[in-house]
């Protein structure tokens, strides 16, 4: 029960309508009581007709009458107060369920990216969505059943005792035992229930990545090796759901048998008594029977409630635990930073990735100035993309530091960083929507004319307005509508709209042909006169009429300088760039 306080929170933020539940079912619980008690009057007015202590079979239709009247009416109360009892505990669950949902997307949304390599996407998924019903359940129908039970076992124990104390003591033998037992089953639902949800996770990682690969898995002809693995992984998960049917199965038949004991307790041990005086009525035990009866399903439902509050424990207990996770990047400054001008400077920085403890930056040196056009080169694994990441402060440095107009990049506000930086990963990543709402991602307010201005400057307006929705064509999930270079392209459009001071271009013009290119980069310097721009290429194209270029290698800067001081050098750069050109010429 440890993992379930935490939602303590959520009960009280609706105590008041959780108090209310609490009352009307207690109501209605007490008014189905009534109904025995009405059922032994009328048969001890029956039995008193009979002995001869009422004179007239009208004053016993009367009775049964009045009775029949009373039995209707407290039904009648009973069922309109479950009604509501539904509609207070039940609808509070909602509320919970909402706002556990609410939390758990929100600490997704604060935690860093080393977060996200840890976990896999189908056990993010199955988290918020599969744990948090199984929570509900807990506090809805698990509390709504819980209150229900105890209050009628409380009411019927005190009516039976005020009949017959002795009676009630046989009636009740089995009760400990059936306790007991549904103790033990319980436990061992929550065992299975808990490796259920384990496994359901891990069905849902390798359903939600291979529908992610399909292309692949299509164009390399797996199809049914991905189906194979599939099936083991659904029998298996089938199997443990088995197991877990074959435990829960044991309740009812248990429940059933000690009940069944119950009613054989109360006929016999009921009889004698009243052969011997002790019980001055059959109705007494018509009466029991009922009551015996009644408790037939709270008794069910405590094992019931018991595996609820099982599988919500083992459920609480994984959402916890990504709940209880800081993110590794702290927003230091609360308030809103001024804004940046676009110098930025890197002093000893290096950056080991913790997961794998790669070194991609040692001890690396440089220097941006406002305005510029940087361009970082090198080959594949040098650090380039490590770079982007570090300014977009997606992880921080482990040594030395990197200064925005000198100032230490984490004494900025994280989003207010963020929002002045535009940055375009090496994945263009589209959302499922339209290509109008994928640009103006960049810029919330942005009315038509900024959108299509900033798909001009990425050299992508011409083929969007080819479509025939041209910008309210829909984008398949991950943009898969668009070939790669308009994807990239689109994706550039979307960093650029939101005018940001500092643009980081992640090789994400590898997609597009030179021409394209250099069409883009023309534009984007009439556009970005102020912004400083850090460019991550393989082309020596990209290079040319920038600034400063370095070239990486492991890290560290193997070559830096102008285009054509990089060319009189004699290095890598000048390789690449007589390769690149002899490759255009052919
Ligand atoms: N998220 C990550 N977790 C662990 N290691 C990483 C991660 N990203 C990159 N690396 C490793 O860090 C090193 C530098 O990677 P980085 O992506 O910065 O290189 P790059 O120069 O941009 O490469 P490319 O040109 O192929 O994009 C590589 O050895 C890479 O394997």
């Amino acid at each position: 029960m440890k993992a379930l306080l935490s939602l303590n929170k959520y009960l009280y933020k609706y105590r008041g309508r959780l108090l209310l539940g609490i009352i009307i079912t207690m109501g209605a619980r007490v008014f189905a009581v009534f109904t025995p008690q009405l059922i032994r009057n009328s048969t001890v007015a029956i039995e008193d007709y009979l002995n001869g202590d009422m004179v007239s079979i009208a004053e016993v239709r009367e009775e049964l009458l009045i009775n029949i009247g009373l039995i209707i009416g407290a039904a009648l109360a009973s069922g309109a107060l479950t009604f509501l009892m539904r509609q207070t505990f039940i609808v509070v669950s909602r509320y919970i369920e909402y706002d556990l949902k609410n939390e758990v997307y929100t600490q997704y949304q604060n935690l860093s990216l080393d977060f996200y390599k840890r976990n896999r996407t189908g056990d993010l998924m199955n988290r918020i969505s599969e744990d948090v019903s199984k929570v509900r359940m807990y506090v809805g129908p698990a509390l709504m059943y819980g209150v229900q039970t105890l209050t009628l076992f409380v009411v019927v124990i005190y009516f039976m005792i005020k009949a017959a104390p002795t009676l009630t003591l046989y009636t009740l033998i089995p009760f400990p035992i059936l306790s007991f037992a549904i103790y033990k089953l319980s436990m061992a639902i929550n065992k299975r229930s808990a490796e259920i949800q384990r496994f359901l996770s891990l069905l849902n990682t390798y359903t939600q990545e291979s529908f992610s690969g399909i292309a692949v898995i299509k164009s390399y002809g797996i199809l049914n090796r991905f189906n194979s693995d599939f099936e083991k992984l659904s029998n298996e998960s089938k199997d443990k759901n088995v197991n877990l049917v074959k435990v829960e199965a044991f309740f009812f038949p248990l429940m059933i048998l000690l009940i069944g004991f119950s009613n054989l307790f109360v006929i016999y041990f009921g009889g004698m008594q009243y052969i011997n005086g002790e019980i001055e009525s059959v109705g007494v035990i018509v009466e029991f029977l009922l009551y015996v009866n009644m408790l037939t399903w709270p008794v069910a439902s405590v094992g019931w409630i018991t595996s609820m509050v099982q599988r919500a424990e083992a459920s609480q207990e994984r959402i916890n635990e990504f709940l209880s996770e800081t993110p590794n990047i702290k927003n230091n400054s609360p308030e809103s930073s001024e804004d940046i001008l676009g110098e930025i400077e890197f002093k000893n920085v290096s950056f080991t990735y913790e997961d794998t403890n790669i070194v991609a930056l040692k001890n690396l040196s440089f220097k941006v100035k406002k305005g510029e056009t940087f361009v970082i080169m090198g080959k594949t694994g040098s650090g380039k993309s490590t770079i982007l990441e570090l300014i977009g402060r997606l992880y921080d440095v482990n040594n030395g530091e990197i200064l925005i107009d000198g100032r230490p990049i984490e004494s900025y506000n994280l989003n207010e960083l963020r929002k002045q930086l535009g940055y375009v990963p090496q994945d263009a990543f589209l959302f499922s929507s339209s290509i109008r709402d994928n640009i103006k991602f960049g810029k919330v307010n942005a009315n038509e004319e900024d959108i299509v201005e900033a798909a001009k400057n990425a050299a992508v307006h011409n083929n969007i307005i080819g479509f025939s929705k041209g910008y309210d064509t829909i984008l398949g999930e991950r943009g898969i509508t668009l070939s790669g270079g308009q994807k990239q392209r689109v994706s550039i459009a979307r960093a650029i709209i939101k005018d940001p001071k500092i643009v980081l271009f992640d090789d994400c013009l590898s997609a597009v042909d030179t021409e394209t290119e250099e069409e883009i980069f023309n534009k984007l310097d009439k556009v970005s006169n102020h912004k400083t721009s850090i460019v991550v290429s393989h082309r020596a194209s990209s290079a040319k009429n920038a600034n400063h270029i370095i070239i990486l290698d492991e890290g560290v800067i193997l070559e830096e300088g102008t285009h054509s001081e990089l060319l009189a050098y004699n290095g890598y750069y000048k390789d690449l760039y007589n390769k690149q050109l002899s490759e255009k010429e052919n």
